[in-house]
């Protein structure tokens, strides 16, 4: 995947949104030094094309909906360093395309080192519910270990006369997943603290595996890719 760039950012134009670069690369040795800092977490989301994966992922990282998007090709990164109890965190965010076409030779590079899991419906749709046993076989199918955590995300809860999947039945099925449940809207403004409580309760959660690694170079093809720094947003943990 080394030098690979895919031009797509969704049509967000996000700031924070950034494609996939191998080009920045230097020896391990030389950077070593400022390694031991950051650690990163990696937080992929998945789910049915048009649930708004990319409307969610913008939302916490640019902290506002995009006006207009077109379908996720590949992979777009959005990034956001954290701080969570004094310690500086990047929150790595996948955000991946749900349509077949989009994400079929990027699927390996998706569950690769993934520290967290979002899987995301949307509520006016039942069959993107339903398709949810499918992405789990994929993501279980792809050697995801039981301990990353996953959380289940039902969005466009601001379509209230449109909803379909009832809250309980998205409840019974994340309980059986040993999943937590978020119903929210990435459009609705006064839902934007409970889409950052997704991605910080993740990061809260990952923060207190201690065996998570500390690190601000990621190892790639046997070079060493460096991460960039944004926004600091200062948090306690939500959960
Ligand atoms: N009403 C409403 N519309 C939303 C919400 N989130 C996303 N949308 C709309 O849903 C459509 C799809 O959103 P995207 O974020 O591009 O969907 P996606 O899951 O990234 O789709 P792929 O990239 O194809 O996998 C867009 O028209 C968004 O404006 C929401 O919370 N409420
Ligand atoms: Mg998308």
């Amino acid at each position: 995947m080394a030098n690979e760039s895919l031009e797509n950012d969704g049509g967000t134009g996000s700031r924070n949104s950034r494609n996939i670069h191998f080009t920045s690369s230097v020896d391990l040795s030389t950077s070593l030094e400022s390694s031991v800092q950051t650690r990163i977490f990696k937080i992929i989301v998945i789910g049915d094309s048009n649930v708004g994966k990319t409307c969610l992922t913008f939302r916490f990282t640019g902290g506002s909906f995009p006006e207009k998007t077109e379908a996720t090709i590949g992979v777009d990164f959005r990034e956001k360093a954290v701080e969570i109890e004094g310690e500086k965190i990047k929150v790595q965010v996948w955000d991946t395309a749900g349509q077949e076409r989009f994400r079929k030779s990027m699927v390996e590079h998706y569950y690769r080192n993934v520290h967290a899991v979002v899987f995301v419906y949307d509520v006016t749709k039942m069959n993107s519910f339903q398709n949810l046993k499918t992405w789990i076989q994929e993501c279980n199918g792809h050697r995801v270990s039981p301990t990353v955590p996953r959380v289940l995300v039902g969005n466009k809860c601001d379509l209230v006369s449109q909803i379909q999947v009832p809250s309980n039945t998205a409840l019974k099925f994340a309980d059986a997943h040993n999943m937590l449940l978020f119903e929210t809207s990435a459009k609705d403004p006064k839902e934007s603290q409970n889409v950052d409580s997704i991605f910080m309760c993740l990061a809260c959660r990952l923060k207190a595996q201690k065996s998570l690694l500390y690190r601000d170079v990621e190892r790639e093809d046997g070079r060493v890719r460096l991460s960039q720094e944004t926004n600091i947003n200062k948090s306690i943990c939500p959960c």
